[in-house]
């Protein structure tokens, strides 16, 4: 790039930037004005910086190449038949991390210098917070596939490349990583890059799909398409279910097809009553070869056709059974006698949970600080507990505090104890802290978002120094520290916010695990039973809970999680007769829960139930007039604030903002 270009990029950005806001301009598309915006703005940086891209260091690397061990095994191939097709043009092919980090590289070897020096190699960070406007950052932000295109890069530095980049998002709408193909030099016109991005897309839907069907390996998986001859070899539009039926996950494109975009609308729900099939008839066939059902869906009666993918399990054994009519269960032992939870157990049959449980037995006896976060009811202090309980240090003591629940003025003592007289009010005999009482098993340390921001240097000073003095003490003593921390909070936003210290989030950050909440997990009817066999002290399958009552526990919400859970399986049985629960012993809550607005309308406009709709609306489907009526419900109940409906929505903001315009959906304060 001449010096003259360089400075015409620079002064473009700036003015485009001094635009009030992200309406089109002449010459900059309005998403790369938005990230243009955010560049300056809000990451404050300055578009002539001429750092090259920041790398992470060898141990970095490893770590977080590491954390994504299952997911690079998963999408790398992908990848590989990417760049395949696409090495000959000049380009090379990155497979990043959720946290933009390029894992895996493909390039044309002769010119690994110049890749490296464009920062499109192993280990380079391509987050918009550091480089500013850029296809995997930017990709990340808005959720879905772009091209950044030569001078929409916002540093200069980054001005000759073009890159396209799509994100791979796992069975539960969340990013797994990004795919991405860049070239050195390329043509003026970004429209020479539209193959590349339809490229990027495709395999990042290929890679979701081969993901899904990992982790749902032990599961049914109903693959539909609307064409019989396509079905065979379509690998999007997945639906995993139980072996009752009950849909436990969908794809992006089930999503989009049959529930509205949303993801809550489709989990939980029995697939007999989505199509018209007898889920029954169509496991006995499965298997048998590659067949296609015709199917109809139960809302219009659109005809679809489907193939089934048997667990993996069963198709080993060439099924014989219904995994539904599966021999009776018998509790482990641990639970009717009340004994700790083990963590195979906590895990169940829930994928994210399983996959947490094989990484924490890596790390077990390593001495790595674990931090465990999740909502509230999660369980993460019996995952605590059950780490202890693996580990070689079982035998020592688990000594828990709960840095919400004590005062302020009393966790310094508490966890650092002290000596006789120490203070006014202190016992004869001083104390001995919480950290000392723990030596050679585990502190947890549970809800430490809390832990007041004066102790903090304290508590970074042992775990750095591994000794510890009371107060009133000169002494130090030596302590063999293994802590495990929990919260709900989000602490890098405290740290950002500065109510928690960086080095001390870092120190306590070894590992960290979010523990997914009751409504995402994929085994909620296999832990209902459980719970209940906990509750009720009997064996799993003892208590049977009916249809209709099993249908309202796995659609509702549960903000308490498994506390909440354990809460109404209580309840229910001491309502029932003692060997049955059926939806009248629920609690009101549950049991006369919302449908979500997406279903109840789905099922008033079946067909035979249809509706007359107002004029504008006819050319709408009913999926889409369920669509609008959800986006205008969560709009006004957020005071028609678009970030906080898109959240709840589970859509990106960008697509809601599209949605309400193809809805004609006006705000108060612009009618
Ligand atoms: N897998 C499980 N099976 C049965 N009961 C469980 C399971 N996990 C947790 N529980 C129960 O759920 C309740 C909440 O668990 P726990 O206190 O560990 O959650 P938490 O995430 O630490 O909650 P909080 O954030 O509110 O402190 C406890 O009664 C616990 O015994």
């Amino acid at each position: 790039m001449t010096l003259l270009n360089k400075k015409h990029h620079i002064e473009k950005v700036y003015s485009a930037v001094a635009q009030t806001n992200c309406a089109m301009t002449d010459s900059v598309d309005a998403p790369v004005l938005c990230s243009w915006q955010r560049s300056m703005n809000q990451h404050g940086i300055d578009p002539a910086d001429a750092a090259q891209v920041r790398i992470l260091t060898e141990r970095e690397f490893k770590e977080q190449a590491e954390a994504a061990e299952d997911f690079l095994r998963i999408a790398r191939p992908g990848v590989r038949d990417l760049f395949h097709q696409v090495s000959a043009h000049g380009y090379c092919a990155l497979l990043c991390d959720h946290n933009v980090t390029t894992l895996d590289w493909l390039g044309d070897d002769q010119q690994v210098r110049e890749w490296k020096k464009a920062g499109l190699y192993l280990g380079s960070i391509w987050a918009e917070e550091e480089e500013g406007t850029c296809a995997v950052g930017t990709c990340l932000v808005e959720k879905r596939p772009i091209t950044i295109h030569k001078g929409e890069h916002y540093r200069v530095i980054n001005a000759e490349l073009t890159c396209s980049a799509a994100p791979i998002l796992n069975p539960f709408g969340e990013m797994l990583g990004l795919v991405d193909i860049s070239a050195l030099h390329s043509p003026a016109s970004k429209d020479s890059q539209y193959f590349a991005l339809q490229l990027v897309k495709q395999t990042a839907r290929l890679i979701e799909a081969a993901y899904f069907y990992h982790q749902f390996e032990d599961q049914w998986v109903l693959c539909i398409c609307n064409n019989r001859e396509m079905a065979v070899v379509n690998r999007t539009c997945l639906l995993a279910l139980g072996g009752d039926g009950i849909v436990l996950a969908a794809d992006q494109t089930a999503r989009q097809q049959f529930g509205g975009g949303i993801y809550k609308t489709m989990i939980g729900r029995d697939i007999e009553d989505i199509f018209d099939i007898k889920f029954d008839q169509l496991i006995d066939l499965a298997g048998k070869s590659e067949m296609v059902w015709p199917i109809r869906t139960i809302t219009n009666g659109a005809y679809y056709f489907a193939t089934l993918r048997s667990p993996q399990a069963i198709a080993l054994k060439s099924i014989q059974i219904r995994p539904s009519q599966k021999t009776k269960v018998t509790p482990p032992k641990e639970l009717s006698a009340a004994e700790p939870l083990s963590l195979d157990l906590l895990a169940g049959a829930d994928h994210r949970l399983k996959e947490i449980v094989t990484r924490i037995k890596r790390v077990l006896d390593k001495n790595i600080p674990i931090l465990l976060n999740g909502e509230t009811g999660t369980g993460k202090e019996v995952f605590a507990r059950a780490i202890h309980n693996a580990s070689s240090r079982a035998n020592k003591p688990f000594v828990a505090i709960n840095c919400a629940s004590i005062p302020e003025s009393l966790i310094e003592s508490e966890l650092f104890g002290y000596k006789p007289g120490a203070f006014t009010g202190a016992l004869n005999k001083g104390m001995q802290g919480k950290i000392v009482q723990s030596n050679g098993g585990t502190l947890f340390l549970d809800e430490i978002g809390d832990m007041p921001t004066s102790l903090q240097p304290r508590l970074l000073r042992v775990l750095a120094e591994k000794e510890i003095t009371p107060l009133g003490s000169t002494s130090p003593v030596p302590v063999h520290l293994n802590v495990i921390c929990a919260t709900h909070r989000n602490i890098q936003d405290m740290v950002i916010e500065g109510s928690f210290r960086e080095d001390l989030f870092y120190r306590l950050k070894g590992i960290s695990f979010v523990l997914p909440p009751l409504r995402q997990r994929t085994d909620l009817a296999q832990l209902i039973q459980m719970a209940l066999a906990i509750e009720a002290k009997t064996e799993i399958g003892a208590i049977s809970i009916d249809k209709e009552a099993l249908n309202l526990l796995t659609r509702y919400d549960w903000p308490g999680n498994i506390r909440q859970l354990r809460n109404v399986l209580r309840y229910a049985l001491a309502m029932s007769d003692g060997d049955r629960i059926t939806s009248t012993n629920l609690p009101e809550e549950v049991a006369n829960q919302e449908r979500p607005a997406l279903l109840s309308h789905i099922e008033t406009s079946a067909p035979k139930k249809m509706q007359p709709v107002p004029q504008r609306e006819q050319s709408w489907s009913p999926m889409e007039q369920a669509e609008r009526t959800i986006i205008l419900e969560s709009l006004k109940k957020h005071q028609w604030q678009v970030v906080k409906a898109a959240k709840e929505i589970g859509i990106g903001r960008s697509t809601l903002y599209r949605k309400i315009e193809k809805y004609d959906i006006v705000p108060p304060n612009k009618r």
